[in-house]
């Protein structure tokens, strides 16, 4: 039967079944919206990220966790109309529970702090990396899914725990070959607009929906902002107050506004200060406008950016002492970060640091005729018990092997022929020099 002409995408029939264009009905050989399949090339690089992203966990002496991916709708109904619960990937099950593709790391982690209770000794220092996923309506033809790699601490409450999390950051974009002129990361906390609130006694339960608001700065208009923070009940001249403190970036100048004993100064002036000892403190700057979209954030929070403004957010966390006694247990702080595996790969891109990752295999085995299959099996298995790795290759020309061999990066070509079998051999080329020997069979390894 002949082969389909074009097969349909999911975009020129989404939601209708692809056209039969054949006697066979031709599936869509795309993946779903807003999904990614991975091919070798793309597996080795993201292989390499999160390699990086393991040993820099491995280096803070953190341990690794999982999850699964699917996961309660309850875990994510909050009410402060934050994106990424607009955006949940829910529907019910064959069991009529209410269930999400998780949309982010941070509740599945507090979810099982809150199971371990007791049996876990804190501090805890836990990392994962992990899909995560939205339904965007494709309007805007983003990812509905991205890997993303979370660190967090739970159990300490001072400022502490965000140091350990920047300097890991920091160590990351070390080892990419990323530099702090590269890449910033800007400094807040919650408790400068808390402060602020405060002042022109706006209740507290409209704080998260402000902090939602007011994390849209700079993907809305200001005016958008104003009208937004007006419709949820903030005086016009909070808004004015807040507005002018958000331009803030000199912990000087907020200190001056808030005073000396504000509680978001000492915390910002203890980080900046164990940031020196750190020695990364170019790294990091104030910066009363970073707020985080996420609705649980309590403290300090912080977002990795390009200096050339081009890029979205790198990555973002921040401290959320309230999350654990929301979902039922005591106050435990906890503070964390959620580093995606798609802006990351741009910027490395962009700045030509992606690194040359190609295919290696030790040796290619290839029998020089049919009735060698099975001295070629022995071989192979030899070989591999050794722990190399090995590509046997049948049914092709001589001249595909050689190019094979070069294509794969091989070490060895093994032939494996009729005489040199009679003879205890086979004949081995070492691609590097081009040498070519034979070899008793068993001095092979
Ligand atoms: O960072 C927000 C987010 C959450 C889930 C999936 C994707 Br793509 N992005």
């Amino acid at each position: 039967a002949s082969r389909a002409s074009s097969i349909p995408t999911h975009d020129d029939v989404d939601g209708a079944a692809p056209i039969a264009v054949t006697e066979r009905t031709m599936i869509d050989v795309n993946p779903p919206r807003g999904t990614r399949d991975f091919l070798p090339e793309d597996m080795r690089l993201r292989n390499w990220l999160f390699q990086q992203f393991r040993e820099v966990s491995r280096l803070l002496s953190f341990e690794e966790v999982d999850f699964p991916v699917l996961e309660s709708e309850a875990l994510y109904i909050r009410k402060a109309g934050e994106e990424i619960t607009q955006q949940l990937y829910n529907f019910e099950d064959k069991g009529g529970r209410r269930v999400v593709l998780r949309p982010e790391i941070t509740p599945s982690l507090a979810r099982l702090v809150i199971k371990q209770g007791k049996s876990v000794s804190l501090p805890l220092k836990w990392f994962t990396i992990g899909q995560c996923w939205r339904y965007e309506r494709m309007t805007r033809g983003r990812r509905r899914e991205h890997y993303q790699w979370n660190m967090d601490i739970i159990g300490v409450s001072r400022v502490r725990a965000e140091a350990e999390l920047i300097h890991a950051l920091v160590i990351l974009f070390e080892r990419l070959g990323i530099t702090s002129a590269d890449v910033g990361i800007r400094i807040s906390s919650r408790k400068v607009l808390q402060a602020v609130l405060q002042t022109y006694s706006i209740p507290e339960h409209l704080f998260t929906e402000v902090f939602v608001i007011v994390d849209k700065l700079g993907k809305i208009s200001r005016e958008e902002i104003e009208k937004e923070l007006v419709s949820v009940g903030v005086s016009l001249d909070a808004v004015k107050g807040l507005v002018e403190v958000l331009s803030f970036k000199s912990l000087t100048r907020l200190e001056d506004v808030l005073g000396p004993n504000a509680e978001a100064v000492a915390d910002l002036k203890q980080l900046f200060s164990l940031a020196e000892n750190y020695g990364y403190s170019q790294w990091i700057q104030f910066d009363a406008s970073v707020v985080r979209g996420l609705a649980y954030y309590t403290g300090i929070v912080f977002e990795a950016f390009d200096k050339e403004g081009i890029l979205r957010a790198i990555c973002g966390g921040g401290r959320y002492d309230r999350l654990l006694s929301t979902f039922g247990t005591d106050d435990i702080p906890a503070c964390g970060f959620g580093f995606g595996d798609a802006v990351i790969v741009e910027l490395l891109k962009e700045k030509g640091l992606v690194p040359d990752l190609i295919r290696q295999v030790d040796d290619i085995v290839f029998p020089l005729d049919a009735e060698l299959e099975g001295p070629a099996s022995k071989i192979v298995a030899s070989l591999r018990q050794k722990g190399r790795s090995v590509d046997l290759v049948e049914d092709k020309r001589l001249k595909w092997v050689f190019k094979h061999a070069e294509r794969v990066n091989a070490g060895r070509l093994i032939l494996v022929g009729n005489s040199e079998w009679q003879r205890g051999m086979v004949r081995v080329k070492i691609l590097s020099t081009r040498e070519e020997n034979e070899i008793r069979i068993d001095e092979l390894d």
